[in-house]
């Protein structure tokens, strides 16, 4: 039965898509099977995964408001072991489209245990906000993967982020857990990010990747080639962290097992 992840920080901007179009593609190419599900209205792990937004028919906003079955919905991309439920504009009035229905946390959740089997790993990419969006998909989660941004600000929205996940473990998901914290940006050069590592080891204790993932201009290029990095310069040093990344990953998940 496949794992499902999300994502996760409501801070913007930290690297949850980088983090989650790269580590997808990464254990993909492992072999694999993963779904990727881009719950961000903004669609960045759509197009990054060269997936067109205009083009596509049916999205995540049809499956969620029950008008298209999620298996007639997921795409299957030219990389390795990787499909999509792709996200579109459209998915920011789900917001509040969604609060009218019933048990309406759920919906997610209920549309994944469809096709959990059919993956290994199903990772979600969560919008940076708190609101109906974000909580169907910690809801419908095993676990949350929280990438952090090496700057000055890494800490700040950090308790946030920790009230949020034991407000929904204690009222909606019990079993939801920590899959790990990814550092993210790193720049080697500057004191400054050496510190936030240390700081945010102190406060994440073990569950912070060794893996860290360096500013790399490549990781930023990539998307506006509609490639994860590993396809678009699989040498370049951010291909290596996230390689690096998903064999740590997959070492732990198999370890637990
Ligand atoms: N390691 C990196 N090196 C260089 N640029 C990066 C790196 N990681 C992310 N970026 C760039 O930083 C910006 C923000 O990253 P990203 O979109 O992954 O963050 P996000 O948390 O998903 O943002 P949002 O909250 O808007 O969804 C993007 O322009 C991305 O290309
Ligand atoms: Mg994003």
């Amino acid at each position: 039965m496949g794992k499902i992840i999300a994502v996760f920080n409501q801070k913007g901007g930290v690297g949850k898509t980088t983090t989650n179009v790269n580590l997808s593609a990464c254990i993909g190419k492992m072999g694999k099977k993963t779904l990727v599900v881009d719950l961000d209205p903004q669609g960045n792990t759509t197009s990054g995964f060269g997936i067109e937004k205009e083009e596509v028919e049916y999205t995540v906003y049809d499956v969620l408001l029950g008008e298209k079955n999620i298996k007639d919905t997921i795409i299957e991309t030219e990389f390795d072991n990787i499909f999509i439920l792709p996200s579109s504009t459209e998915l920011a009035g789900a917001e509040i489209e969604l609060t009218g229905i019933d048990n309406r946390e759920f919906i997610l959740k209920n549309i994944l245990e469809d096709i959990r089997e059919d993956y290994d790993y199903i990772f979600v990419d969560c919008p940076p906000s708190l609101g109906m969006l974000t909580i169907n998909s910690l809801v419908a989660v095993d676990s949350v993967l929280i990438p952090i941004q090496c700057e000055y600000y890494a800490l700040e929205g950090v308790s946030q982020l920790m009230g949020t996940i034991s407000l929904v473990k204690e009222n909606l998901n019990q079993k939801l857990e920590i899959q790990g914290v990814v550092l993210s940006m790193f720049d080697g050069r500057a004191n400054l990010s050496i510190q936030v590592v240390d700081e945010v080891k102190k406060y994440f204790k073990g569950s912070v990747y060794t893996t860290i993932v360096p500013r790399n201009v490549r990781l930023a290029e990539a998307p506006s080639h509609g490639k994860p990095v590993i396809y678009y310069d699989p040498k370049c040093k951010g291909s290596l962290a996230y390689t690096e990344l998903a064999e740590e990953f997959i070492d732990l998940e198999e370890d637990v097992i």
